[in-house]
């Protein structure tokens, strides 16, 4: 991986992004740039720079050493930055197509210098504008099935698997998950965030040891399952998509992790969107999630019989096992991210945007319902139709 290490950290503005970008060589001489910083995630600065003549555009995008979204008082790792760029060119290797080109990236400023996407829409505003995006679960589908069969012990030498695996070890960005996926939305516990009238409902699922145990049962195996190199933050908000094509973007919690975490977290982003929707208009976040499983199995079942590496590959049963429990698991993980979208500290527009009092808090207490069952009958679970059967069950 060619990550350089030039300068000592300082966070950018939008005029020293801009003489970055000079220096760098990015644009042609005496190009008349404009910079603006647009970043709306929970961590990072995300500064855009185009040349107002030719209107090309470069993003420049650098890691804070806190959590944007919290400030100073919750420091994290500058090291982020460069999981992210690895892991972006780590994909783009298996999957040049779904992912941003990386121009440069800067270890000491923690920096990743990249495509500017700008055509593209983030999916999950679109979605909230009612937009469908055809091809996003055949894409993501076939970015997951590819990646996941790639980085796994069946898709590439186990020597080099373990290596790769020790590059993407990332404890400070997995602790996140850990807590605010995993533990504090199950728990009375500080960083959670919910409206006053949804305080009978939160407090049952906190007394609820069903539900403590099943989600103990997924946490460890976040923490413990090193399988394939994820994403590890594969929400809506985490992709860009139009009618025909579909980037995958911010990578920075990226680690070797089990493969039904990302479709997990997919799964659970479409559902959250369907919870906003009137129900005439759902159908297509349902049709999301069947193809992008249909399209996962066809992809990693096909890549296995064709290019493991590993003997037992060809052992009847085994393959069937290796999705059977991938199914299960991103079950049981999407009710992880819906909960924790709902009453944790990283809410989502999509429920949080409903703007009629009543009805926002109706969708979020379908929410919890729904996230809970997901937990503890991910394994009745037969195929993804049980999403919508789930779906209708927890509506009352
Ligand atoms: N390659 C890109 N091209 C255009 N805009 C981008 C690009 N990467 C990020 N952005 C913009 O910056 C925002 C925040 O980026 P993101 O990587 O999600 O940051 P964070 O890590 O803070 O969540 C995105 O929602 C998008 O609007
Ligand atoms: C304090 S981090 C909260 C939350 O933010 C991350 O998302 P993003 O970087 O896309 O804004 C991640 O989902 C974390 O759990």
């Amino acid at each position: 991986m060619t990550t350089v290490q030039t300068s000592v950290y300082e966070p950018l503005t939008e005029p020293k992004a801009v003489s970055l970008a000079v220096r760098l060589g990015l644009f042609r001489d005496g190009a008349p740039l404009a910079c603006r910083e647009i970043g709306d995630g929970n961590l990072n600065l995300v500064f855009h720079i185009v040349d107002q003549e030719t209107k090309q555009g470069v993003i420049i995008k650098q890691a804070l050493p806190y959590a944007k979204v919290v400030g100073e008082s919750w420091p994290l790792t500058l090291k982020r930055a460069v999981i992210e760029s690895n892991a972006l060119r780590t994909f783009a290797s298996y999957v040049p197509q779904y992912v941003p080109k990386v121009y440069y990236s800067d270890e000491s400023l923690a920096i990743t210098v990249m495509e500017d996407l700008s055509r593209l829409q983030i999916a999950r505003k679109g979605l909230i504008e009612g937009k469908t995006y055809p091809l996003l679960s055949q894409h993501i589908g076939e970015f997951v099935a590819k990646t996941a069969f790639y980085t796994s012990d069946f898709g590439m030498n186990q020597q080099e698997k373990k290596k790769l695996a020790q590059s993407f070890v990332n404890p400070e960005l997995c602790k996140i998950t850990e807590d605010l996926v995993f533990t504090d939305p199950f728990f009375d516990h500080e960083t959670n965030n919910f409206e006053d009238e949804l305080r009978p409902d939160v407090e049952a699922l906190w007394g609820d040891d069903r539900l403590h145990l099943e989600t103990a049962k997924l946490k460890r195996k976040f923490l413990t399952e090193a399988d394939v190199l994820l994403h590890g933050d594969l929400h809506t908000g985490s992709i860009f998509a139009s009618d025909d094509e579909t980037k995958v973007i911010d990578p920075e919690f990226a680690f070797y992790g089990p493969i039904g975490f990302d479709l997990g977290q997919f799964f659970a982003n479409l559902l959250l969107n369907a919870l906003s929707r009137p129900e005439s208009e759902r159908q297509p976040l349902f049709d999301h999630i069947d193809r992008t499983w249909d399209v996962f199995t066809s992809v990693f079942s096909n890549l296995w019989r064709t290019e493991s590496v590993e003997t037992y590959a060809a052992t009847p049963g085994l393959l069937e096992d290796v999705l059977r429990h991938a199914f299960i698991d991103a079950v049981g993980f999407a009710g992880c991210e819906v909960i924790r979208r709902t009453i944790g500290l990283a809410h989502v527009a999509d429920l949080d945007g409903i703007e009629q009092k009543e009805a926002r808090l109706a969708a979020k207490r379908h929410a919890l319902r729904l996230g809970r069952r997901l937990i503890i009958e991910r394994r009745v679970f037969t195929g993804t139709e049980d999403f919508r059967r789930l779906f209708a069950e927890t509506e009352q």
